[in-house]
């Protein structure tokens, strides 16, 4: 096998790469500084407006794109509002090559100066090595590090050692809507020659160690309704003579979960996957910082106290979180008000062998029991608006394997193999449509705050990122190859 030593096509390409970082941080500037958040409907047109910027960079390096309309959706108001179209683009066919694609998302959450951001969060500002900014490092300062990576090649006049295929998408925050139809009606023709799936849209799970992601959770995403009637009321006039809805919801609520962090829903964790002993060995070998992620956090004290039970908490068991209420009165100063309904949003997140429908009935079950002690004649509703499945690759894939030795090239270390507790949607997707090999390598730091206030990528870990596509390209090249001719030639004994 070859060694891990540098090589001097690697050395020139990281030589390029050092020397063109303003331009890469130029790249990504003009990107943050598109407000593309995908939440709020007035600014759809800025995520529409970023999927042309983005289409735009991919043409220039030569590449096929194609804008795929995605029709429309409707909003809580039951207005219509169009979706952003979806990225597919495609450069290269060399059939010696592998066909690698990357998924990507160029949309963003919401960001304000006023929640509590030092900079504008969409001016990418760089202080002490880091460049904050509202989708630095989810998902556009990855987006750009590959695209970075494929410039490189070109700007070197290198031939491409890998045919590229992506996935662009502008709707990712609110839970890629429209995505799923369309994998599945290209799957035969767009994906076919695809070998191997890239996403590069979560983190390391250490703010220095770099890391390979195996595994993501899926989530369930749950609304508990209560109401009473069609009007608000005055809780001097009523208050004391019904049953209040919000007083019914906030028994629902708080039957989920135990101070503990267990879910109380009868069943919900009986077909969890037995933990192996490997894998609780595996866990114990990951270099874990717990007071790093606690400081990470921001809070004093997690529910539990080892690595190893976090770890499989984030990673490998259910989790329950309450999101909001709608409708309660959560504004500053005092509303004597009784609100008529009110809606609490939770989500449960899904591990192997978890089924969906089955969570589905048991929340409602549960909810239904806990209900009916109350004997309130109000309605109860629960639906489950979203439901993703979790996802698991196979580590001993091709793609990994080159993956730790571009990582072991550009990081001199070799990679933490993780899993990630948040959910991407869409590597079970293309991994269950297609059947083919998905990966997850990530390229921001653990502190980089996605969804938070002040959201960074550090330059070093951009820069870094950009070499390691570029290294990956390489690497997963030559293992296929590799792979390809030993094939044959056992083919034609
Ligand atoms: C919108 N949604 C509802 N259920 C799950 C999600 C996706 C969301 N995904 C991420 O944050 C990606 C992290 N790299 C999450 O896990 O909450
Ligand atoms: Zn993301
Ligand atoms: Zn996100």
């Amino acid at each position: 096998m070859s060694s891990s030593s540098t090589s001097a096509l690697e050395i020139e390409i990281f030589q390029y790469t050092d020397a063109h970082q303003s331009d890469f941080i130029e790249n990504l500037k003009e990107w943050v500084a598109v407000e593309s958040n995908s939440v709020q409907p007035d600014l759809r047109k800025e995520v529409v407006r970023m999927m042309a910027l983005a289409a735009d960079r991919l043409a220039a390096l030569g590449a096929t794109v194609n804008l795929v309309n995605l029709g429309s959706h409707q909003l809580p108001d039951g207005q219509d509002l169009p979706l952003p179209p979806v990225i597919l683009g495609e450069l290269g066919k060399d059939p010696q090559n592998p066909t690698i694609c990357f998924y990507g998302h160029v949309d963003v959450q919401p960001a304000k100066k006023e929640d509590g951001w030092n900079t504008d969060p969409y001016t990418l500002t760089e202080i002490d090595g880091n460049l904050y900014g509202r989708g630095a490092t989810d998902n556009k300062g990855p987006v750009l590090a590959w695209i970075n990576a494929m410039e490189t090649f070109r700007a070197l006049k290198l031939a491409m050692p890998v045919n590229f295929r992506f996935v662009i998408e502008g709707m990712e925050e609110v839970g890629s809507l429209g995505l799923e139809n369309l994998l599945e009606e290209e799957n035969q023709c767009f994906f076919s020659d695809v070998d191997y799936f890239v996403i590069s849209d979560n983190l390391w799970l250490s703010n220095k160690k770099p890391a390979l992601t195996y595994g993501s959770r899926g989530n369930a995403c749950f609304f508990v309704e209560v109401e009473c009637g069609s009007k608000d009321l005055h809780s001097g006039t009523f208050g004391g003579i019904i049953h209040e809805p919000l007083m019914d919801l906030i028994t629902l609520l708080d039957s989920l979960v135990d101070p503990t962090g267990c879910i109380q829903i009868p069943g919900i964790y009986d077909s969890v996957a037995a933990l192996r002993e490997e894998e609780r060995k595996l866990y114990k070998s990951i270099e874990f910082d717990l007071e790093e992620h606690k400081n990470n956090s921001g809070v004093k004290k997690f529910i539990f106290g080892t690595n190893e039970e976090i770890l499989l908490h984030l990673w490998r068991y259910p989790s329950l979180s309450i999101h909001g209420i709608e409708g309660a009165f959560h504004e500053p100063g005092i509303k004597t008000v009784t609100p008529a309904k009110v809606i609490g949003k939770f989500s449960i997140r899904q591990v192997p062998h978890m089924d969906l429908l089955v969570v589905k009935q048991q929340v409602v079950e549960h909810l239904k029991a806990v209900f009916s002690k109350r004997n309130s004649p109000n309605k109860l509703k629960v639906s489950k608006p979203l439901g993703s499945k979790p996802w698991l690759a196979d580590v001993n894939d091709l793609s990994y394997k080159a993956a730790r030795r571009a990582i072991k090239t550009v990081f001199g270390e070799d990679p933490d193999f993780i899993r990630d507790g948040s959910t991407v949607p869409v590597a079970r997707m293309f991994q269950t449509i297609t059947q083919k090999s998905v990966m997850m390598l990530p390229i921001g730091a653990a502190d980089d705050g996605e969804h938070s206030q002040n959201e960074k990528i550090s330059r070093h870990n951009y820069i870094k990122g950009t070499k390691l596509f570029a290294a990956f390209f390489l690497e997963i090249s030559k293992l296929h190859r590799h792979l390809h001719e030993t094939s044959h030639t056992e083919t034609n004994n």
